[in-house]
């Protein structure tokens, strides 16, 4: 059996649940749940608490876990990503009122409020700047107003937690982050389990960011067709029973796939559909 860590709530836990769902692994269906076994998968879920995540994969009786980029760097932990997961994306910054704190200089001698100890407390040493470091548990843009602290060192993704607590950011990014699967730094890295659970979600990465794209077109302008449209290896192309014409398939990226439907029907291609994916094996 597959020993699985998952995040039991917070921002990453409905996203990782979502994408375990199309990779056709079972779901809890009670956020009681602490662990589930999938029979059918030979995988066992554990629902840990996001910042755990990389204490416990370190410590060897789990195998893999899913949580963020930020917080298996917060935790110090030894374990190391394996793929990233392309959800929760964001960016860790320093924040204050503005006209009070504007660089990393200007932190020496002030307090620094954050739920990320170990990143704040890595870059400081690395800037060679000294500054206090208080933790507090979330909602840590309110501790300025509060009186807790001058900055803070937070998430941000949209900015409107900043922004409805009147902060800005300051300095360059501290780190980006995504949700990620990680393992035991120096684990098996041919184990046959986790090479299958990570081709089942790089299954659902690519089925979520291509598109199947069917269309006609007259064979004078297949060259030109099929430039448009490469696929990953190479289109299919077949006879139609009207003579000089072909049907090409080919997976296209999503994001472009409206703009290769105009420029197809420029070319002169009809009967030009797309169809979602819904698994794959690459
Ligand atoms: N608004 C957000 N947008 C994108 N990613 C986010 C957001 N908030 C948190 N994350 C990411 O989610 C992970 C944090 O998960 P965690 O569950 O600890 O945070 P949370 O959703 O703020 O929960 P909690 O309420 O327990 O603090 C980190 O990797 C972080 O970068
Ligand atoms: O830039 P934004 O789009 O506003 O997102 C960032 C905010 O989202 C998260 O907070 P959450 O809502 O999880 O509350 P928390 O502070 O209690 O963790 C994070 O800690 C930031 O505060
Ligand atoms: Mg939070």
């Amino acid at each position: 059996m597959l020993r699985i860590a998952v995040p039991n709530k917070g921002a990453l836990s409905g996203p990782a649940a979502a994408m375990l769902h199309e990779a056709g692994y079972r779901m809890r269906k009670e956020s009681k749940e602490l662990v589930l076994v999938d029979p059918t998968n030979e995988v066992e879920f554990f629902y840990l608490r996001p910042k755990d995540i990389a204490i416990y994969v370190s410590a060897g009786k789990l195998d893999i876990g899913i949580t963020g980029q930020d917080l298996l760097i917060d935790s110090g932990a030894d374990a190391e990503v394996i793929l990233p997961l392309g959800f929760a994306r964001s960016t860790f910054r320093f924040a204050a009122k503005p006209g009070t704190v504007s660089d990393i200089e200007g932190l020496a001698g002030k307090t620094i409020a954050t739920s990320y100890e170990g990143i704040v407390a890595k870059h400081l040493a690395e800037s060679g700047v000294d500054a206090s470091v208080v933790h507090l548990d979330g909602a840590v843009e309110t501790a300025i107003e509060l009186g807790v602290a001058q900055v803070i060192a937070d998430v941000v993704e949209t900015g409107t937690s900043l922004r409805n607590a009147g902060l800005e950011v300051f300095g360059e990014p501290i780190m980006k982050s995504e949700a990620v699967v990680i393992r035991r730094s120096g684990a098996d890295g041919d184990d046959p389990k986790v090479a299958q659970f990570l081709r089942r979600l790089q299954g659902v990465l690519v089925a979520r960011s291509y598109v199947m794209m069917d269309y006609d077109c007259r064979a004078e302008h297949l060259e030109k067709a099929v430039a448009l449209t490469p696929g990953l290896e190479s289109p299919t192309i077949s006879p139609l029973h009207n003579e000089g014409w072909v049907a090409v398939r080919a997976m296209v990226p999503a994001k472009e796939a409206q703009r290769i439907m105009d420029d197809l029907y420029e070319l002169g291609a009809r009967a030009i559909l797309t169809t979602a994916i819904h698994a794959c094996r690459l």
